[in-house]
């Protein structure tokens, strides 16, 4: 039986939406709007109280008509993508968030740029960036100002442009990403077959996943997945681990019902309440105690 790297344990009878953590997505842009929308999914799936995705205001209506548990806010926009404008908006929005996650479908125009300038300050929020946002912090050079608990998953190509090590050479990317992770304190998912996840000081290896997750928008699936499990509570490490275990279960589950060729995003996504389900402690199988995750 593949377990877990750590278990969830069940909710409180008399547990509200409160106790599961609000969280923020921000990305998306005319074009990428499914991106943002699969994140946002995937953190409700995943048990997440609240989610709120910001995006361009042209793009509101096509993210906010996926999902009706999905809220939005609308960010100031510039031809299909954020305007710099919406950067000083970003600050207002993550009041009160448990936690944000931040990169899918962003683009790398200024505005978005502006917006991750602000986001590698606030440490006061667990935030994880993915895609583009991931792009923006190697062009602009601004992987020396995270601060705080963060989480990075890039894929090899983006690993290459953070980092210059060859997307080829797996051994290369995990010593790279570890040398990343101590000198910036971020936990870093080094997605591939299988994905790797490194600190500062260690690294683990997933165990559940299959190629037929070589899709588009899988990642950002596992985006939202984590951005949820560091708004419940997890530590960054924690919260890696057990999102890129449940993502890759996700992909076994929904690979077996529908071929490696037949899975995409959507029968990934529609998998990550079940494969969330098996990361409860005794397998999800009658509710008992308490509330606290780990
Ligand atoms: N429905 C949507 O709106 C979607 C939007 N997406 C967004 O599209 C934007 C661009 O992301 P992409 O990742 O497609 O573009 P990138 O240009 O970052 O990555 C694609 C390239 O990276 C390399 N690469 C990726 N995985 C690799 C691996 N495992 N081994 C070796 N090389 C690898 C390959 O050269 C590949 O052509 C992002 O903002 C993303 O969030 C995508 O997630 C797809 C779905
Ligand atoms: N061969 C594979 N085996 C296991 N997992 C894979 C494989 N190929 C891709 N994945 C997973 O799918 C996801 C792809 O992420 P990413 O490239 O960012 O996709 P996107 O940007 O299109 O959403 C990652 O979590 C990665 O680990
Ligand atoms: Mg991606």
């Amino acid at each position: 039986m593949n377990t877990p790297p750590l278990r969830l344990t069940h909710r409180q009878t008399d547990a509200h939406k409160g106790n599961f953590g609000r969280v923020l997505l921000i990305g998306g842009s005319r074009g990428m709007s499914g991106s943002i929308a699969l994140s946002s999914i995937a953190a409700l799936k995943t048990g997440s109280g609240l989610v709120t995705a910001m995006v361009p205001s042209v793009c509101l209506e096509t993210v906010a008509s996926f999902h009706p548990g999905v809220m939005t806010i609308p960010a100031s926009d510039e031809d299909g993508h954020f305007a710099v404008a919406a950067s000083a908006e970003v600050i207002d929005a993550v009041q009160d968030v448990s936690a944000l996650g931040c990169g899918p479908g962003i683009t790398t125009q200024k505005g978005s740029v502006a917006i991750v300038e602000h986001l590698v300050s606030m440490s006061h929020v667990p935030r994880v960036f993915d895609a583009d946002a991931l792009n923006i912090l190697s062009r602009s050079n601004l992987t020396k100002r995270l601060t705080g608990d963060i989480v990075l998953t890039p894929h090899p190509g983006e690993l290459e442009r953070i980092t210059g090590v060859s997307r080829k050479s797996r051994a290369s990317q995990i010593a790279a990403s570890q040398k990343l992770a101590q000198q910036t304190g971020a936990i870093i998912v080094v997605k591939g077959g299988p994905s790797v996840v490194v600190s500062p000081q260690d690294k683990w290896v997933n165990t559940t996943g299959n190629p037929g997750m070589a899709t588009a928008g899988s990642g950002d699936v596992l985006t939202g997945i984590i951005t949820s499990l560091l708004g419940q509570g997890l530590s960054t490490w924690n919260a890696a681990r057990l999102g890129v275990w449940i993502h890759g279960l996700a992909g076994d589950l929904a690979a077996r019902k529908h071929s490696q060729p037949g899975l995409t995003c959507v029968e990934l996504l529609e998998s990550v309440g079940a494969a969330t389900a098996k990361a409860i402690a005794d397998g999800g199988a009658e509710p008992s105690s308490p509330t606290a995750l780990e």
